[in-house]
């Protein structure tokens, strides 16, 4: 099984190329709603979330109000960062348990939609990792537009995550798309036979999945061999 990492910045269109994954038959894992579905009244998430930012961020059906918690944690670091630690646990279980389910039914490569991939370390567990990158102007803009912000929110917003060259730095493909869809459409095809392309065994072996593999491999023929010693 392979897990593919698909990241990116706010709004630089992971959503855009996950449904062209998706269109190709590809089974997605998206971390905004498994972060939606933790966040639901009553959750475990939920709870967490409610003890330490206080009733005020509820609406009056009891459901967060995802903008007014959003204004907050996008504009102040230290609550970002409480609210990413409250969360984490919760929104790795669900994400594994939505890969765990997709490999029980057998499938082969698993795409993970992660905005933040690099900032949770995730990338660790994924290769290749695709970082969907765009100009910061053409970036602030599709933002603005898309969430119908100010220039000054859509910065708080890009601002609250990794520089989006940093990520770039730190993939292993990248998909330009700063074209129109159609220009998209043409990367994502160049793209989607890298993803396809069987993993050299160096870059395998290189990869913690199959550090683990080996580890476990090598532990079994140990094992197995005293057993053989053994009996004989
Ligand atoms: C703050 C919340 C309530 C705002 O909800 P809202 O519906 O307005 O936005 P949505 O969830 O669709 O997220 C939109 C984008 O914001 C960015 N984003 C979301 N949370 C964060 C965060 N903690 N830090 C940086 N960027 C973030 C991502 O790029 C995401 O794709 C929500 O984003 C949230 O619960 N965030 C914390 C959970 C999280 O870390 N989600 C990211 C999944 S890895
Ligand atoms: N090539 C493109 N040309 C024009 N608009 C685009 C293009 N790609 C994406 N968009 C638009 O830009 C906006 C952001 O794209 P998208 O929602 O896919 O980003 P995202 O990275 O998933 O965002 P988020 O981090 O918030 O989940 C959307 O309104 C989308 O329709």
């Amino acid at each position: 099984m392979r897990l593919v990492g698909l990241t990116g910045g706010i709004a630089t269109g992971k959503s855009t190329v996950s449904n062209l994954f998706k269109a190709n038959g590809f089974p997605v894992v998206d971390a905004d709603v498994v972060a939606r579905n933790v966040l639901k009244k009553g959750t475990g998430g939920w709870k967490k979330v409610v003890a330490a930012f206080g009733e005020e961020i509820l609406q009056e059906n009891g459901e967060v109000d995802r903008e007014k918690l959003g204004a907050i944690i996008f504009t102040d670091p230290s609550k970002r960062q409480l609210l990413n630690k409250l969360l984490a646990p919760y929104i790795a279980f669900g994400i594994w348990s939505e890969v765990f389910k997709l490999w029980i039914k057998g499938c082969n490569i698993i795409i993970l939609d992660v905005p933040l991939l690099y900032e949770a370390k995730m990338d660790r567990w994924t290769k290749p990792n695709i970082v969907v990158w765009v100009d910061p102007k053409i970036q602030l803009k599709r933002l603005m537009v898309r969430d119908v912000i100010s220039a000054q929110d859509a910065r708080y917003k890009i601002n609250a995550q990794m520089p989006l060259d940093v990520k770039k730095s730190k993939a292993d493909l990248v998909i330009d798309n700063n074209g129109s869809l159609e220009d998209l459409n043409e990367n994502f095809k160049k793209i989607l036979v890298q993803v396809t392309k069987p993993l050299t065994w160096t870059e395998f072996l290189l990869s913690r999945q199959g550090a683990i593999v080996a580890v476990i491999s090598i532990f079994s023929a140990v094992y197995g061999c005293k057993k053989m010693v053994a009996r004989l």
